[in-house]
């Protein structure tokens, strides 16, 4: 059987790392793409001299040439700015929708049967755009942001609570911004959901909230430590998951960017909820109950998202 294709859209930070690990889990050969010359060559180079030391048989390279992603099973889209202090993730809205446009076409001429991940922040708009730009069916095209803001709530809670981390599950939902919506009544440690834990005398409503209120801010806090740019290895390792779930059709459950047509009460819109992605990509959408205080949350993040929309709107009225 033919080896797999994943192409890398922008070779920065996150694209380099999204390569390194697919090569060492022989998801397939890979494609790096950006549109500095010579950043991708030169990473895809260095990769392929891991291969020896780490025995995958990838091929990789690197290319400024958007005919080189024809084929691809699985593209990952990093391509874009990353926020530095001082700035939101929103602050980057206005480029990024430039880069998104010809990502998208790039994508439409020569890959459209992929299974398409972006990254790009503000995530939930750029990759309501990528769809529109790409004109790839919606469960073809998703965003990763869940699996991460969950997976940063879970090694929280696994600190807070001292326990191994493979006991202990988390979703978060909503936006990915300050208005994420982490639910406590679906974070367990072995099947005890969180509040239960509190009843119980293992933490505090307070100590929880302390938590909930780092999870929102946990990119914040890595970009204001790195102060070059924004985390890169937890998303890396985040969406490479979700291309796992795809590739091997895992039908995980996994909290994605995704678009929605009436659940939750929302429609045509990229919001984070829990999806099954297997081989026909989104396969479902599973529409968990929520507590009033968490519906609340979600409508107000759900709001924020809309407001992105309507900016992407103005600045390109293509989208309209
Ligand atoms: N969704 C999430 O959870 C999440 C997590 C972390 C970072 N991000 C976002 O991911 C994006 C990438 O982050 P990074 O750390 O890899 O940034 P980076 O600056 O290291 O890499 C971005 C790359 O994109 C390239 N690029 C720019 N314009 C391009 C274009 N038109 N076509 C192709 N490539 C282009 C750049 O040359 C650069 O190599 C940022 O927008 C960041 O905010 C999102
Ligand atoms: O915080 C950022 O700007 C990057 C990313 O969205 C993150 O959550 O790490």
């Amino acid at each position: 059987m033919a080896r797999k294709k994943i192409a890398l859209i922008g070779a920065g930070n996150i694209g380099g790392t999204l390569a390194h690990l697919a090569a060492l889990k022989s998801l397939g050969d890979i494609v790096l793409f950006d549109v500095v010359e010579g950043v991708p060559q030169g990473k895809a180079l260095d990769l392929t001299q891991c291969a020896p030391v780490e025995g995958f048989d990838a091929k990789i390279i690197g290319t400024n040439d958007y005919a080189d992603i024809a084929g691809a099973d699985v593209i990952i889209v990093t391509a874009g700015v990353a926020r530095k202090p001082g700035m939101s993730r929103d602050d980057l809205l206005g480029i990024n929708l430039k880069v998104m446009k010809s990502v998208g076409e790039g994508i439409k001429a020569n890959a459209p049967d992929a299974f398409v991940i972006c990254i790009t922040n503000p995530l939930d708009a750029m990759v309501w755009a990528l769809r529109e730009f790409s004109g790839l069916p919606a469960e073809k095209v998703v965003g990763m942001a869940g699996v991460l803001d969950s997976s940063r709530f879970s090694a929280f809670l696994a600190e807070e609570f001292q326990v191994s981390i493979k006991d202990v599950t988390s979703f978060v939902l909503g936006g990915h911004g300050d208005t994420m919506v982490p639910v406590i009544e679906y974070s367990t440690v072995s099947g005890i959901p969180v509040p239960d834990l509190i009843k119980m005398g293992r933490s505090t409503q307070e100590k929880i909230d302390a938590i909930i209120k780092r999870t929102r801010g946990g990119g914040g806090e890595i970009v204001a430590l790195l102060k070059t740019g924004s985390a890169f290895y937890a998303p890396a390792t985040s969406a490479i998951s979700m291309a796992e779930s795809y590739l091997y059709d895992q039908k995980r459950v996994l909290p994605a960017a995704v678009n929605l047509t009436g659940q939750y009460g929302v429609d045509n819109l990229y919001v984070g909820v829990p999806v099954v992605i297997g081989a026909g990509g989104v396969e479902q959408i599973v529409e968990i109950a929520l507590s009033d205080e968490a519906k609340a949350n979600l409508d107000v993040s759900v709001e924020a998202v809309k407001e992105l929309l309507v900016a992407c709107k103005a600045i390109d009225p293509s989208l309209n």
